[in-house]
């Protein structure tokens, strides 16, 4: 209930903004985690400092955000990125995971699928700027694009690192990644929780292309050019053909999927883990 009034405030909130500053002559709306320019190819930049967790308003956010973007007939394709330097997103926010009720638990999972689902099956092109780091659920933003572009950084890394933090990657995030890598090279990525430099990521193909650091949005620029050459009904039929079975695969079980989850990250001892990695995060800066 408290979700679906902030959801309906943030809307309203965002539609009064997207008129402001189209009157200002810039072409772009924003909420405050979220800045979308629809000048030239749409870009969607992530800026929830100080690392781009995707915490449950981020997500809410997010998804209005894409939300209004697919309503938009005349936006074909998205730029993701992110406004915070070094780091695309630090993926799902261990501080909705951690220390608190199981309602709150399948609230944030909900919306965590909620994104997943239209993300993944978006008509519209999804072209991803990875300028940062991108863990977990930061790579499955990434994932779900047509697209990737990773800058090339080895500070930066790139994959799905669940088990190292003692949790499991949910069935659709093992899906996706076999999709995009090849079902031996995602056993073994996931089972190590691999976080991969970008070099390795393009061997492997978890990125498309990697680009010196200050050509990463002109170059997801101009694959969106070429993207946008194709006619939309066919390429848009062509991604539905392939990703309609997996993303149907959590349709079908999505309330279980919820019920898993929750039962999951309560345990004491999954906890425990997440207790420890906070503490291993804090350390490192001490
Ligand atoms: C049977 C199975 C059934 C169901 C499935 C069950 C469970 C599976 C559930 C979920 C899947 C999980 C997906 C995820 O995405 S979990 C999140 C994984 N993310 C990470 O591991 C990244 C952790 N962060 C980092 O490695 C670094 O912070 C980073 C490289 C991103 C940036 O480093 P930097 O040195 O620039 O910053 P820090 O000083 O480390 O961090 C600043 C600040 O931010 C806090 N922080 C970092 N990451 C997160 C995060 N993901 N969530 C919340 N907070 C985060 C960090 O603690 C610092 O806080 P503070 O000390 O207070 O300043």
């Amino acid at each position: 209930m408290a979700l679906a009034a902030a959801r309906r405030l943030l809307l309203h909130a965002g539609s009064r903004l997207g008129r402001r500053e189209a009157v200002d002559g810039a072409r772009r709306f924003a909420n405050k985690r979220v800045l979308v320019e629809t000048e030239g190819p749409a870009v969607m930049k992530l800026r929830n400092p100080p690392v781009n967790s995707l915490s449950l308003e981020c997500l809410t956010e997010f998804t209005i955000s894409l939300e209004k973007l697919e309503n938009d007939k005349s936006i074909r394709g998205v730029i993701l990125t992110s406004e915070c330097p070094g780091i695309f997103s630090a993926g799902l926010d261990l501080l909705e995971m951690y220390g608190r009720n199981p309602a709150h638990y399948a609230e944030y999972w909900k919306n965590v699928q909620e994104l997943w689902l239209r993300l993944y099956t978006s008509n519209m092109i999804l072209v991803s700027a990875i300028n940062g780091a991108s863990p977990a659920g930061g790579c499955l933003l990434a994932l779900c694009c047509d697209y990737r572009v990773m800058a090339d950084n080895p500070k930066y890394t790139i994959g799905l690192n669940e088990s190292l933090l003692g949790i499991v990657a949910p069935f659709w995030f093992k899906d996706m990644y076999v999709n995009t890598i090849g079902h031996r090279e995602a056993e073994r990525a996931l089972q190590l929780g691999t976080l991969f430099s970008p070099a390795e990521a393009l061997k492997v193909g978890v990125v498309d292309e990697v680009v010196p650091e200050d050509q990463v949005h002109s170059k997801a620029r101009s694959v969106m050019t070429k993207w946008l050459a194709i006619p939309d009904h066919s390429r848009q039929l062509t991604k539905n053909m392939m990703r309609k079975a997996t993303a149907d695969n959590l349709i079908k079980q999505r309330e279980a999927d919820i019920q898993n989850f929750t039962s999951f990250i309560s345990k004491d001892s999954i906890q425990k883990s997440l207790h420890m990695y906070l503490e291993k995060l804090k350390q490192k800066k001490g």
